[in-house]
């Protein structure tokens, strides 16, 4: 029996390597004999950089840059060694990531996407002339406003100052100036991988949907939903084109349309990107099952995320899908259609820190456990 395991990481507690080496360690104890491949994923969120950097014999960059909130963080990108081009990895989540901050320094009000400009500034220092960023896992709602203002661009207010950094402050802009902005973007070959399809704005929108894991209030919520469609219109003005419904510009906070101001960008599903270059369709070829899983799943795991990006793969090829997710959040049951059966690992209802520091343990008697049940199915089926 081959079981293809591919997962993404599991936020807060374990690496995506660390997630499929659990279910192994699971499995195995039932299916000592089994053909186990374990494929890492990631969907263009945190965990990007490392899932692909070895299979594009990358290598990996630090760089000192400004943190979503205050201070500098140490943030990863990789220079890519691939012929011609010289292409620049990069994720949102190194540098401007919800992970980077405690719970109680979550405020979408005012985090930023700066020290992600700061890396692609270095990449192109670097002699980059193509660039590929991973979007999703932010801790900004600021529309890639602070991206832009790092790269030179000039978001002005009414009396023609350089507004402040953060999502609230796009409310009182006014006019965009581009005269600044570094040349070098011009030349660029540039390729966003979201990790959701989101639009920009409205019901479905970055605000709505992910905002409230970013740590909004429901009255914040509303007041960045209309600064990212404020941000919109004033942009339409210079490019003359209406971003707000484009599939995808809800990632990572609407970055997308900073960068579409900066760049000549090609919006792609991360995990779509990241599936081809890890060139899973060959790897599936006469896999049996395949196992993903992510730290939570629920209604947002169908805007694109890993286990459904995965499984839809799978499904093309007649392969069952089963999850394992750390826990189950709301709508789970939408995606029944691609998933054939879903499980959480949790224990017992405990505080959240609790759950995540038994993360390894709940996993793998969970993946050891569906295991056995498939065993048992096998043995009742065959009576
Ligand atoms: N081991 C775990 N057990 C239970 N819940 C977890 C575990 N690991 C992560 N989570 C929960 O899942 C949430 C979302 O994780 P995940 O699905 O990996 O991220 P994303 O936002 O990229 O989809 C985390 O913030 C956390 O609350
Ligand atoms: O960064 C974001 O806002 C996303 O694109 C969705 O985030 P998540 O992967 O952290 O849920």
């Amino acid at each position: 029996m081959k079981i293809v395991i591919a997962p993404d990481s599991f936020k807060e507690s374990l690496s995506a390597m660390a997630v499929a080496t659990c279910i192994e360690n699971g499995f195995s104890q039932i299916f000592p004999d089994c053909e186990f491949i374990k494929i890492p994923l990631a969907d263009g969120g945190e965990g990007t950089v490392d899932v692909l950097v070895d299979m594009l014999k990358g290598k990996k960059q630090y760089k000192e840059v400004k943190g979503p909130i205050s201070g500098n963080v140490n943030a990863v990108w990789a220079l890519l060694n691939d012929g011609q081009s010289k292409t620049a990895l990069i994720e949102i989540a190194a540098a401007s990531g919800l992970d980077l901050i405690t719970p109680e320094q979550r405020n979408p009000l005012i985090s930023t996407s700066f020290g992600t400009g700061q890396i692609i500034l270095q990449a192109l220092d670097s002699g980059a002339n193509k660039i590929i960023i991973g979007l999703g896992g932010s801790a900004s709602n600021d529309g890639g406003a602070g991206i832009l203002q790092a790269l030179g661009g000039q978001l002005l207010n009414a009396q023609g100052n350089q507004l402040t950094i953060g999502g609230a402050a796009l409310e009182g802009l006014a006019a965009i100036d581009l005269s600044k902005l570094d040349k070098r973007c011009a030349d660029v070959e540039f390729i966003v991988a979201c990790d959701v399809s989101n639009p920009l704005t409205g019901d479905n929108g970055a605000s709505r949907v992910f905002g409230p894991q970013k740590g909004a209030t429901p009255e914040m919520v509303e007041l960045l939903d209309s600064a990212l469609s404020h941000f919109a219109d004033i942009a339409a003005q210079s490019t003359h084109i209406k971003q707000q419904k484009s599939a995808g510009f809800g990632a990572a906070g609407g970055a997308p349309l900073g960068l579409s101001l900066a760049f000549n960008i090609k919006i792609q599903a991360g995990i779509d990107m990241v599936l081809d270059i890890l060139q899973v369709d060959d790897v599936l070829q006469g896999a049996d099952l395949v196992i993903t899983g992510e730290g939570q799943m629920d209604n947002q795991t169908l805007n694109g995320k890993t286990p459904y990006g995965i499984a839809k793969r799978a499904q093309a090829r007649g392969i069952p899908v089963i999850a394992i997710a750390g826990s189950l959040g709301t709508e789970v049951e939408g995606l029944y259609e691609n998933i054939g059966s879903i499980f959480g690992t949790v224990r017992s209802a405990q505080p959240l820190a609790q759950v995540l520091s038994e993360a390894e343990g709940n996993l793998t008697r969970t993946a050891r456990n569906i295991a056995a049940t498939l065993l048992i199915g096998n043995e009742i089926y065959l009576k």
